[in-house]
């Protein structure tokens, strides 16, 4: 059987950077050139950075996209790296017009490029295109409609995006039906808790309906909301897995791969689902047998929590450094939010670059000052102390707030002062809320919700409690000090507004409201629903209230990393003005 060395890139690529993205491929080709790679590949889109949204929709950047893609087949010759074919997503635009989507020549595709001696030898777009959760793929592309099968060295590889793969029909029976020896499809495919078990069952199904080995090339990275895991994977075509990349860093993995021979008499012409098999052939000769070098190995899994807590690193870094920022600044209350988020951050971009001020009020505990200091002196981030007092007792002489906005106004004197010192010194201000909170609106507007990302905003309380648990075994067991102090974890959550104050005084206890909003907002589950699955009535219709009347702070909440399945971004969206309200 032919053999065939693939180089799959796993990295990571900053939306809108062409040149930037252009280098890194020049960069990883030639590493993959070096380790003696007869194929390269990299993830969806990776010369764009993905999603690129809107930008889809401007002609600028889809010529931009092609130019770019031009210059890099160019550039990748120059270098001396023209013979190895190398497969490049990138955003291009259909040449004719699509009546059956509405869409007149010229509209944008989500395409990947096959590129050797400075050519671009072979385009096509994704033919199933993702319309759910975060994606909106139907608002900016229209479908290809080829099966691309690459023959190298003697063998055909059939070519896929990621999608492709999610969907029944499509390219992976036209690849059976095309006889591919190779199934290689490049993705960007953004983490979700649990995800990663989906993906390998995904694979090993579409392998064997493939009938050919198959390989799944991931992005990683983040962008925005969004966290890229990598977890690369390579199956053969019985669905036994033949190598598995690290989970959240970027690698290139190598493997020698025996495939079978391209049949002398491979079918031509339409197949599957309308597809229309475009063979560009490279090379017909296999190569000289060798010894095989690479397995492409297998990565160990992160457990549960060390994976969320590792997406929101890199989600958090991600943002940070790609909006070109270097530090960071945090309220820290010595409670267990914003403990995390400094804990979080601290990992993300360094404790050097880490900012957290301590802001008490009259109603502050002696343990929250205590406890935000013993987080710094563990952590080593920067801290100072702005007591609010005198800011607020101008602003009661002057106004004579009381209740609801005098509490309220001690939290919006925090969020002032942060706001003030990130533009004196040039920090982004990190909001701390959970998605508790943020659920049931339990966050003062232009107070404690400021900020240019939430690093926990996908975090259920009872979430925050069990990472911060975790981060700090972590630490114990590589023989550091934990950063979250031990107090933070197990005192009662309190706003500390007014005298006394905990969060249970207007919430139920976080282990119930967590269970009813993991129903109701992660699993639309209607009032019914949830009452039937064991939970009081009056508490479940005052909770799913809360829910419906917080839409607005929501939607001025910052962004932040995306964790689950449905997070409070594009992957869930609500009516602000709303006269439906749940009965039970
Ligand atoms: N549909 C709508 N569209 C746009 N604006 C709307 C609106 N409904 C009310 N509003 C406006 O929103 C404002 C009321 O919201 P807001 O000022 O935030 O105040 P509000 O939600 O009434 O109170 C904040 C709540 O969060 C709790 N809190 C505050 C701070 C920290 C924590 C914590 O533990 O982390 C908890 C606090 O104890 C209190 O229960 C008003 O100006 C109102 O006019
Ligand atoms: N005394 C304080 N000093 C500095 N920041 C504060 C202080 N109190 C509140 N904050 C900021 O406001 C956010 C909301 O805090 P709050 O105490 O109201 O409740 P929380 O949601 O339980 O958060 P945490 O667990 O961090 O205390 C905090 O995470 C923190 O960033
Ligand atoms: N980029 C894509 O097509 C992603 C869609 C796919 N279902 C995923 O989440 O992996």
């Amino acid at each position: 059987m032919p053999q065939l060395r693939l180089a799959l890139n796993q990295i990571d690529s900053r939306v809108g950077d062409l040149a930037g993205n252009a280098d890194a491929i020049v960069r990883w080709t030639r590493h993959s050139a070096e380790r003696g790679a007869h194929l390269v590949a990299f993830p969806e889109m990776v010369l764009t950075g993905y999603p690129v949204e809107d930008l889809a929709l401007r002609s600028s950047f889809v010529d931009a996209s092609r130019a770019a893609l031009r210059r890099l087949a160019a550039r990748l010759a120059e270098e001396g790296l023209g013979e190895l074919p190398v497969l490049v997503g990138y955003l291009d635009r259909s040449e004719t017009a699509q009546p059956k989507y509405g869409m007149p020549a010229g509209a944008p595709q989500n395409a990947a490029a096959v590129l050797h001696r400075g050519e671009i030898v072979l385009t096509f777009a994704k033919h199933h295109l993702p319309n759910y959760g975060v994606f909106d793929e139907f608002r900016y592309f229209v479908p290809g409609d080829t099966m691309p099968v690459l023959r190298v060295h003697g063998v055909d590889v059939a070519l896929a995006i990621c999608e492709d793969l999610w969907q029944d029909g499509g390219r992976v029976p036209a690849a059976r039906t095309a006889r591919a020896g190779l199934l290689l499809s490049v993705n960007a495919s953004p983490y979700e808790r649990e995800k990663d078990d989906t993906r390998l069952e995904l694979v090993r199904k579409r392998a064997q309906e493939a009938g050919c080995t198959t390989a799944y090339l991931a992005m990683v990275g983040g962008q925005d909301e969004l966290v890229f895991d990598g977890d690369s994977i390579v199956v053969s075509a019985d669905g036994e897995v033949v190598a598995r990349a690290p989970q959240f860093s970027e690698t290139c993995l190598v493997l020698d791969l025996e495939l079978p021979a391209a049949a002398a008499d491979a079918p031509e012409g339409v197949v599957d689902d309308g597809l229309r098999i475009e063979r560009v052939v490279l090379s017909e000769e296999p190569l000289a047998p060798y010894e095989p070098e690479h397995t492409g190995g297998y990565a160990e899994r992160l457990d549960d929590d060390e994976e969320v807590y590792t997406a929101l690193v890199v989600g958090l870094r991600a943002y940070v450094q790609k909006n070109g920022f270097r530090s960071v600044l945090i309220g820290l209350s010595g409670g267990i939010d914003s403990s995390l988020v400094a804990a979080i951050a601290c990992d993300a971009v360094g404790a050097e670059n880490v900012y957290g001020i301590s802001m008490p009020s009259k109603y502050s505990s002696e343990h929250s000052k205590d406890d935000a200091a013993e987080l710094a002196r563990r952590t080593g981030l920067h801290f100072r102390t702005v007591p609010i007092a005198p800011m607020f007792d101008a602003y009661m002489d002057s106004l004579g707030l009381t209740g609801l906005a005098e509490e309220n106004l001690q939290s919006r004197l925090r969020g002032t002062l942060l706001m003030a010192v990130s533009n004196q010194e040039g920090h982004i201000v990190l909001a701390p809320g959970n998605k508790s909170e943020l659920a049931v609106g339990y966050s003062t507007l232009y107070g404690d919700s400021v900020g240019a990302y939430g690093p926990i905003k996908d975090l259920y309380k009872t979430s925050v409690f069990r990472l911060a648990e975790w981060r700090n075994r972590a630490a114990a067991e590589r023989g550091q000090t934990p950063p979250i102090p031990e107090n933070s974890i197990t005192k009662p959550p309190s706003a500390e507004l007014r005298p006394g104050q905990v969060d249970t005084d207007s919430l139920p206890d976080y282990p119930v409201l967590d269970a009813i909003l993991d129903l109701y907002v992660d699993h639309d589950k209607g009032a019914d629903e949830i009452v039937a699955a064991g939970y009081d009535r009056e508490l479940v219709l005052r909770t799913l209230r809360m829910v419906d009347n917080a839409e607005y702070k929501r939607r001025q909440y910052p962004p932040g990393t995306k964790i689950s399945a449905k997070g409070f971004g594009k992957d869930r969206r609500l009516p602000i003005t709303n006269g439906w309200r749940e009965q039970a």
